[in-house]
């Protein structure tokens, strides 16, 4: 059985977070991270606001994210074995995806806003925080390219909050998490929800 798990949130709501536990204790467990598929910053468009225009769905090559998926999707065994993914010795044993679970979690900010991924999702998950909590973790970070200063203001919580609501009336299947709560209680709902889900696929 293959199954397909998205975790979307705001930026630094902390899906890498919950997204590498899972990694951890879920079997034959894979993923794709959306942030691997920024284009390149000499094809981030410049806005009026002078700012590069990075939250943004083409600032991102969507078709080799999904090309990736389907990757995954044709021959889950061979994915992971070309990521270096460990997996079960019974799903090692049977090379063949028919017996046992291979799960996929695809994680990023703006994986509810591209048409074409969101019937792939068997499960999918959404951790918000507030902005002042999201402008001060974002504080702590540095990307690639470095936050120029107001990028957050001017761009990145604008976007989030126009995304947010194309999000609420593109798919009704989300399952909201309290960025807030603590690392553990995300992951314990979240693993809780998966075991469910999983054992009523079967
Ligand atoms: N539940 C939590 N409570 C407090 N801090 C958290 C929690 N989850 C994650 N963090 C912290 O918030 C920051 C962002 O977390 P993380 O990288 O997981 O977020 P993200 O959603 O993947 O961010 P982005 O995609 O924007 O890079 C990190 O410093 C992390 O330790
Ligand atoms: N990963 C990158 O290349 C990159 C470069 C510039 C900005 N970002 C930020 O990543 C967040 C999504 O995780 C977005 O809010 C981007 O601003 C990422």
């Amino acid at each position: 059985m293959k199954f397909v798990i998205g975790i979307g949130g705001v930026t630094n709501g902390g899906k890498t977070t919950l997204t590498n536990r899972l990694l951890k204790t879920l079997p034959n467990c894979c993923v794709v991270h959306q942030d691997d598929f920024f284009k390149k910053p000499d094809q981030i468009q410049v806005g009026e606001d002078g700012f590069r225009q990075w939250d943004v769905i083409t600032a991102l090559d969507m078709e080799a994210m999904i090309n990736t998926v389907k990757g995954w999707q044709e021959n889950p065994i061979k994915f992971a074995r070309s990521h270096g993914v460990s997996l079960s010795p019974e799903a090692e044993e049977s090379d063949s995806e028919q017996k046992g679970i291979h799960i996929l979690i695809i994680e990023g900010f703006l994986i509810y806003n591209y048409k074409p991924l969101i019937d792939v999702y068997d499960k999918c998950f959404y951790i918000s925080i507030p902005y002042e909590e999201c402008k001060r973790r974002r504080g702590t970070r540095t990307y690639t390219v470095p936050d120029p200063p107001g990028l957050f203001d001017s761009h990145v919580w604008p976007m989030y909050l126009k995304h947010r609501k194309d999000m609420d009336n593109n798919c009704n299947r989300i399952e909201y998490l309290d960025g807030m709560a603590t690392k553990e209680d995300i992951y314990n709902a979240v693993y809780k929800t998966i075991q469910n889900s999983l054992l009523n696929n079967l």
